[in-house]
């Protein structure tokens, strides 16, 4: 059964919003970021992150965001394009704005934090009118991103883009991705993603980042199933709340639960997880797949990036995805 459908005959299959950052993901890993000497510099941001993932995937992508006028900015925006990516939306900065940073400590392989360095960050300077109705209108797909809504322009920027998407039948995902950092307050977040989530066709989050939405409502045994139902009455189709690795759970407007098997993995580093699972689902979601069918494409491909030093870097091509599926399968690969 289909739960989505997608415009056909569109110049891009995927269109992504948000941060365009930098990743500087510690080399000497298993010990604490004060005794990490070096690191390795990578395009990072989670919508980035998916962006580059659906490339990978062969997705005709597009990103609409806004880099430093850096030399941060300037690795990014060449990065993208090397994907495939189209940069026509990606605005450059001229107020003195940095790039975004986030140094990641890998204490162990389920040890994992990020330190976030976001001031004055060029990311969250998008304007309203610097979204391009006319790319909306030609996405199949647009994926937004909640710490995009955390201040003003950006903010406006998404709810624009949003408008658009709607006009025109794009359809929306929205991945929670709540970075505590860029945001005031606990009721401020709730406030903007619940109004944010009442548009979206597809809400992607962890169990914690649905939790943080909740803060008005009663949900006492954090039940996965009242979360989604409430976004049935709204725009959503598909609801899916992850839980690390005991999988992910994708409730459905029509009242059923979609549960996948997940795949072992030798695991560097849990960050990144969140973004590649996000990436080989929709991918499979636009095939036509059935949930169960993108929901372990998205679990392998999460498997290959926590594998992996990397996070964008690492994004895994449909060979990859499906040679670590049948790897899998023959038993050749075990959890680590
Ligand atoms: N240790 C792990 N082993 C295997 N798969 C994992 C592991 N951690 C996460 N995954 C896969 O990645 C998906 C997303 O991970 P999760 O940690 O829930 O997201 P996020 O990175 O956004 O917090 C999970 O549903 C699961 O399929
Ligand atoms: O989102 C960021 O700004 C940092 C990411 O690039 C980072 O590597 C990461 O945390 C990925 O997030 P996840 O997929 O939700 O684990």
């Amino acid at each position: 059964m289909q739960h989505v459908t997608f415009p056909t005959s569109r110049t891009f299959d995927f269109a992504a919003i948000g941060r365009l950052c930098i990743d500087l993901n510690a080399n000497e890993i298993n010990r604490p970021m004060e005794e990490t000497m070096t690191f390795t510099k990578y395009v990072g941001g989670s919508p980035a992150n998916i962006a580059i993932g659906m490339s990978r995937l062969g997705q005709k992508t597009a990103f609409i965001g806004k880099i430093a006028n850096d030399q941060m900015g300037r690795f990014i925006a060449s990065y993208l394009q090397r994907e495939g990516i189209d940069t026509s939306s990606v605005t450059v900065d001229d107020t003195g704005a940095v790039t975004g940073l986030a140094f990641t400590e890998i204490k162990s392989p389920s040890e994992c934090s990020i330190l976030m360095y976001r001031d004055n960050v060029a990311d969250l300077l998008l304007k309203p009118e610097e979204v391009s109705e006319e790319l909306i209108s030609q996405a199949k797909l647009l994926l937004i991103s909640g710490t995009a809504l955390a201040q003003s322009p950006s903010r406006e920027a998404v709810f624009q883009a949003l408008e658009y998407a709607k006009k025109h039948g794009t359809v929306i995902a929205f991945d929670l991705d709540y970075r505590p950092y860029t945001w005031k307050s606990a009721e401020e977040t709730a406030v903007y993603y619940n109004l944010a989530a009442e548009k979206c066709d597809i809400l992607i989050g962890t169990r914690e980042e649905f939790d943080q939405m909740e803060m008005f409502e009663s949900n006492p045994e954090h039940d996965d199933r009242v979360t989604a139902t409430k976004w049935f009455s709204y725009s959503a189709k598909i609801a899916i709340i992850k839980h690390g690795k005991e999988g992910s759970i994708a409730y459905t407007k029509d009242g059923s639960e979609h549960r996948a098997k997940s795949y072992p993995a030798k695991v560097i580093k849990t960050f990144g997880a969140g973004d590649s699972y996000a990436a080989g689902f929709l991918y499979g979601v636009m095939q036509g797949w059935t949930l169960e069918k993108s929901m372990e494409y998205g679990s392998a491909a999460a498997c290959i990036v926590i594998s992996s030093h990397s996070c964008s870097d690492a994004m895994p091509t449909t060979e990859q995805v499906e040679d670590y599926i049948k790897r899998c399968e023959r038993g050749e690969i075990t959890a680590s």
